[in-house]
C-alpha cells in the first residue's frame, strides 16, 4: 500500500480515455513515444499501435514483468524499469499518466529534453499551478510555461482511476518551445526562494547589479528567465 502512494499507483480504468489521450498525441509511424508509467498498460499497447517504437518504463518490477509477459508478442515495444526521469532515451513524443508525486521532476526532466510534444495526465491542482499567473506562481509554472505551450484537453473525474485518488486530474498537450539546461532550472528555483525580495536584493546575493526595484512577483515569466540567465552569465 505504502509503495502504491510513493509511485502514484493509480491506473485509469477507462478505455475512452485512455483512446483520446492517444488520439491527442497525434502518433505518426515515425515517431519514438517514450511512456513514464507503463502500469497495467492501459496506454501502453495503444501507443504501439500507432508508433514507430514505444519506450515504456515503471519503477515497480512487478509491473514490468507483468506487462513483459502481457505484452511479449508486440514487436516495437521496449520495456524498462527503473526511475524513468533519469532515463536518457531519445522520442519524439511523451505521452504519461504521471505519477503525481513526480509532477515537478517532470516537467524539470522534460524542460530538459529535446522532443515535439506530449500528452500528460496531471492532478487538476497541478495543471492550474502550471498556468498560474503573477502571485500565484511557483519555480515550476516558470519553467513550464518557458519550455512549452499548454494547452488544457479535457478534465477527468477521480472515478476514471482503481484505485481513485482524492482529486481529478487534467490531459494536457505539451508542445515543446524552449530547451533548458540544469543550471537554468536550478537557478529559477533560487529566485523564488528570493520571491519577497526586489530584483536589485537578489542579484546582490549573486554579486551583480541592477537598478531595478520590481518584486519577482511583477515580473514576466521571459523576465524571470532572464534575470536567472543574467544570474548564469
Ligand atoms: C498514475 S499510474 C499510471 C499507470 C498507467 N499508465 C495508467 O494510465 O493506468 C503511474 C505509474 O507510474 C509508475 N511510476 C511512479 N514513479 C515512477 C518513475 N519515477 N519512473 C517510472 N515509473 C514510475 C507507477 O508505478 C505507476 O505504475
Amino acid at each position: 500500500m505504502i509503495k502504491r502512494k510513493l509511485l502514484g499507483q493509480h491506473f485509469l480504468n477507462s478505455k475512452t480515455i485512455a483512446e483520446s489521450i492517444v488520439s491527442e498525441a497525434k502518433i505518426t509511424k515515425n515517431d519514438v513515444v517514450f511512456e513514464v508509467g507503463t502500469g497495467l498498460g492501459i496506454l501502453t499497447p495503444l501507443l504501439c499501435k500507432k508508433a514507430k517504437k514505444v519506450i515504456s518504463i515503471d519503477a515497480d518490477e512487478t509491473l514490468v514483468k507483468k506487462a513483459r509477459t502481457e505484452f511479449s508478442d508486440i514487436e516495437n515495444l521496449v520495456l524498462k524499469s527503473g526511475d524513468g526521469f533519469k532515463k536518457k532515451d531519445s522520442f519524439s513524443i511523451f505521452v504519461s499518466n504521471l505519477p503525481y508525486s513526480k509532477s515537478k521532476d517532470a516537467v524539470e526532466w522534460l524542460a530538459q529534453r529535446s522532443f515535439s510534444h506530449g500528452v500528460i495526465m496531471v492532478q487538476k491542482e497541478f495543471a492550474e499551478k502550471l498556468v498560474a499567473e503573477s502571485k500565484n506562481r511557483k519555480a515550476v509554472s516558470i519553467i513550464a510555461t518557458y519550455a512549452f505551450d499548454i494547452e488544457k484537453i479535457s478534465n477527468v473525474r477521480k472515478n476514471n482511476f482503481s484505485p481513485p485518488p482524492k482529486v481529478d486530474s487534467v490531459i494536457l498537450k505539451i508542445t515543446k518551445k524552449n530547451n533548458m539546461d540544469k543550471r537554468l532550472i536550478s537557478t529559477i528555483n533560487e529566485i523564488f526562494s528570493y520571491r519577497r525580495k526586489t530584483v536589485k536584493n537578489i542579484l546582490k546575493q549573486f554579486n551583480k547589479k541592477t537598478v531595478i526595484e520590481k518584486r519577482v512577483d511583477d515580473l514576466s515569466g521571459d523576465e524571470i528567465v532572464n534575470l536567472a540567465k543574467q544570474i548564469l552569465k
